[in-house]
């Protein structure tokens, strides 16, 4: 098929065929053309289907996960992402060994500080002194501290040159843990406490749009990036980088792995047992706690399970958003945020258009203090952060889901011996078992939001525990039918 070409126009001259055109070379460019032609009538079709695709499409649910630090906001997008994500899910799975080991090595390394400082201060040691008693190094992550008094006035810990061995053949971890750190970003390193006495109280007085930012960079995500030997493979140095980057991780690995058998020594040691009970130490309640698991772990060719990943620490910053294809073509869009207090200012830009959030508070966490503020309690903290969401105006018609997490840790706790009214006055002397407890925070929630919503609004409440994958896969379902059926309702659908 020819075409015909007007001399005057510029364009049309421009790509008029040369005037000494074979019939052979004539075939060709027509055919060149056609073939131009095929494929631009099909983008065309292409775009066309992609448009009216877009327009059938049911609206996307939007939810955010809210709630202080270690809450459980990101274990919770875990069980999301494990259950509807499988295919990311398990593509991200392997990266996660250098995060359950630098959580192994959190918990050895803070348990080799007291035992050094323990040794030095025992009375067969040379250059012991008294005072070295009185300055224990605190544990690195949340486990509880206390009793330093009480560790005082008892007879010396037991300690023998053993100990003394295991410390010095242990101190290649903490080189080992200072790289993983540098490896994987700030994200996994906890915040400081203020420097000044002015702390952001839950989010009133944060409402500071200029201090908006999102630094996603740094967060799990991006962290977990860094550590997947897929990404960034296509540039020499990044290529590079990536070798060096895996070489050390090896390193690390096999540091670790030559290790195992004096930190599985450490962990079981009766001594170092008694030591950590003296101060008060439940390294079982820490985050990322992975010391009963050394054998299975301290492997170069160690494998993280889907327990272990949604056991592993790693804290948020800024904000994560994830896509998920949830049922019947509906798309989710979550956004899991940090929680330290200095994290909060975030929190408001994703308030206007959100369909619900769901917001956690770890119940367990009646006699903590939070990490960046040691002056405030920290379900004092989730208290005054969920007064503060059930009264925002703006959020008077968003469907609030509240988790009163970590119901396992609670049960630990009140098992091991402490005392919800030491911690809680207004606990009165209701008895101190699981389910009161459980049902007196709950209805002090209820209470709460009763109180402060501008609105009536429906009280939806769970207990988790969302490191029990098996029944969160129940919870969530029910969760997402719930969201799922209110939006519709709103957008008018059902
Ligand atoms: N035992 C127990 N541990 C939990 C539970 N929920 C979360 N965790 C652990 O608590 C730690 C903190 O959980 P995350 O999900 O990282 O907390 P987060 O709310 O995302 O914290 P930020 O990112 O700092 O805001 C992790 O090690 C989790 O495995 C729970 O119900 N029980
Ligand atoms: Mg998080």
């Amino acid at each position: 098929m020819g075409r015909s070409f007007d001399a005057e126009d510029p364009l049309s001259a421009a790509i008029a065929p040369p005037p000494d055109e074979t019939p052979e070379q004539r075939a060709a460019r027509e055919q060149a053309e056609e073939e131009a032609r095929r494929v631009s009538d099909e983008i065309d079709e292409f775009l066309r289907s992609e448009r009216n695709a877009q327009r059938k499409r049911k609206p996307v649910v939007k939810v955010l996960l809210l709630g202080q630090s270690e809450s459980g906001k990101s274990t919770t997008l875990k069980n999301f992402q494990m259950q509807y994500a499988r295919e990311d899910w398990l593509r991200e799975r392997s990266a996660w060994r250098a995060v359950v080991h630098l959580n192994l090595l959190r918990s050895i390394n803070s348990i080799l500080d007291m035992l050094s400082l323990a040794l030095r201060a025992h009375p067969s040691s040379p250059g012991a002194s008294p005072s070295m008693l009185s300055t224990p190094l605190e544990p690195s992550d949340t486990a509880t501290v206390k009793g330093k008094e009480r560790e005082r006035s008892l007879p010396p810990l037991e300690l023998t040159e053993h100990h003394k061995l295991l410390t010095l053949r242990l101190a290649p971890l903490r080189n080992v843990q200072r790289d993983l750190e540098n490896r994987i970003g700030t994200a996994t390193t906890e915040p400081a406490p203020p420097e000044s006495g002015e702390a952001l109280p839950g989010l009133a007085g944060a409402r500071r749009p200029q201090e908006f930012f999102v630094r996603s960079k740094d967060g799990w995500k991006e962290a977990l990036d860094r550590l997947r030997s897929s990404v960034s493979a296509e540039k020499d140095g990044a290529r590079r980088e990536r070798e060096r980057d895996e070489a050390q991780l090896g390193r690390a690995g096999e540091v670790i792995e030559s290790c195992r058998e004096d930190m599985t020594a450490v962990w079981a040691d009766p001594v170092v047992r008694e030591m950590l009970r003296r101060k008060g130490v439940r390294m079982e309640e820490a985050a990322g706690f992975f010391l009963d698991d050394i054998d299975r772990i301290a492997r170069k060719v160690y494998e993280p399970s889907d327990d272990d990943v949604v056991r592993a620490r790693l804290r948020t910053l800024g904000v994560q958003e994830y896509r998920f294809s949830i049922e019947q073509g509906h798309d989710w869009l979550m956004y899991d945020v940090g929680g330290t207090r200095s994290s909060r200012p975030i929190w408001y830009p994703y308030f206007d258009d959100v369909n619900a959030i769901i917001f956690l508070a770890p119940i367990s966490a009646f006699d903590e203090r939070l990490s960046e503020d040691p002056r405030v309690n920290r379900l004092e903290d989730s208290y005054a952060l969920w007064r503060t969401l059930c009264g925002l105006k703006l959020l008077q018609s968003t469907q609030i889901v509240l988790f009163l997490n970590k119901c396992d840790l609670l049960e630990r706790k009140l098992n091991a011996g402490v005392h919800v009214k030491d911690h809680v006055p207004s606990y009165g002397d209701r008895p101190n078992d699981v389910d009161a407890v459980k049902k007196y925070f709950q209805s002090h929630f209820k209470e709460i939001a009763r109180q402060n919503s501008p609105t009536s609004r429906r009280f939806f409440v769970h207990l988790t525990s969302v490191v029990d994958t098996k029944n969160t896969a129940v919870t969530l379902r029910t969760v997402e039918e719930g969201i799922l059926r209110e939006s519709l309702r709103k957008a008018d659908l059902l």
